[in-house]
């Protein structure tokens, strides 16, 4: 059967993708450089690809034909993309315009990863039919590539999450871990308490995004998880849970601790259509948070 290319899978989200999907499909993994799995599985392959090379990636997709592609891949970081907009244009719409020219001499079926952030986060918990208005420039990109996947002449879907935590893969923290490290380390944080988020347990993103890919569905899709929480307040359960010392953590505001890019003050999604519609379930925060440190390794 003609593989499922992954982008990015040498990323937190992509590398659980691959080898979720790879119990039951044939998965080509792609990312930039080597492949830095610390696992294998039969059915995964890996393929170098680096996708603002239009060229290569043509040269792939035309070879190995996949029935679909999940594009994870991204400069995910807002501040990097603030401060570096030109950069962002070539990986974030560039290489989703070079992904979607190859996909359509095939029909794959695009899978496209998006995010909570291109919203304006005035109102928060947005569905998929909110009106986009993207606060940094790194939400500008995706609001752009979405553009791009929403012209794809075949069959398309966008994903699109927030602040996706679990147990890090290939040295990728997230919230949650970095917090831990710096604690266990007595570093004092500074962590926002004016943002509010619905934070995503990652197997539970993966498990939605091998729904889509299965099923073939369409569309837009909000997945995230259904607890509401705050940065500060996901740091302190994390020291809590971990028996560390939560004094260490101070709740700052936009006001007193300024980021290169600004961030979208309350968002978090509906997600009641992912649930009907994809049988979309979440794991709690809490429970997220034990199993994200539950081998002990993060
Ligand atoms: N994590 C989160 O909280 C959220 C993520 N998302 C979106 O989900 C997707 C996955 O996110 P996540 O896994 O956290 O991101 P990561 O930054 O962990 O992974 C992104 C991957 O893309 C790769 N990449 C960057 N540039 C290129 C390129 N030119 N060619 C090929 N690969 C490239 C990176 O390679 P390298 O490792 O070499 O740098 C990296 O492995 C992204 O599109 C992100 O925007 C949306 C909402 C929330
Ligand atoms: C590093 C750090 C993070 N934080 C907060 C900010 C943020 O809400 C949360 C996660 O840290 P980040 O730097 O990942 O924050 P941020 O870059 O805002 O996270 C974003 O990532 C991209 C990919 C997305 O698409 C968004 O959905 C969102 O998850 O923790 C602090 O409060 N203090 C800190 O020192």
């Amino acid at each position: 059967m003609q593989p499922v290319l992954i982008t990015g899978a040498n990323g937190f989200v992509g590398n659980y993708l691959s080898e979720y999907l790879a119990a039951t499909s044939t998965v080509l993994a792609t990312g930039k450089g080597d492949c830095r799995f610390s696992f294998s599985v039969p059915a995964l392959t890996y393929a170098p690809l680096d996708i603002t090379d239009r060229e290569a990636v043509a040269t792939l997709i035309d070879a190995f034909k996949p029935r679909c592609i999940v594009h994870c891949a991204a400069l995910s970081k807002p501040d990097q993309c603030e401060t570096d907009r030109p950069f962002a244009d070539t990986v974030n719409v560039s290489g989703t315009r070079n992904l979607l020219e190859a996909a359509a001499r095939h029909g794959a079926h695009f899978v496209f990863l998006s995010t909570d952030f291109v919203f304006d986060g005035e109102s928060g918990f947005y569905r998929e039919e909110d009106a986009v208005a993207p606060v940094n420039y790194y939400g500008e990109t995706k609001v752009r590539a979405e553009a791009l996947v929403r012209e794809y002449p075949f069959s398309w879907a966008i994903v699109r999450t927030v602040l996706v935590y679990g147990a890090p893969r290939l040295n990728r923290d997230n919230l949650l871990t970095m917090v831990a490290k710096a604690l266990r380390e007595g570093k004092p944080l500074h962590i926002f308490n004016d943002q509010v988020r619905t934070p995503t347990y990652v197997e539970d993103l993966v498990r939605g995004i091998v729904k889509i890919v299965e099923t073939g569905a369409t569309g837009t899709w909000h997945l995230s998880g259904a607890d509401v929480r705050t940065p500060y307040e996901m740091a302190v359960e994390t020291a809590r849970h971990l028996g560390l010392d939560e004094r260490l953590i101070t709740p700052v505001d936009e006001h007193s601790f300024a980021q290169p890019a600004r961030r979208p003050p309350k968002t978090g999604f509906d997600i009641s259509k992912a649930k009907s519609e994809l049988n979309y379930t979440t794991t709690s925060f809490v429970d997220g948070l034990r199993r994200t440190f539950a081998d002990g390794t993060s």
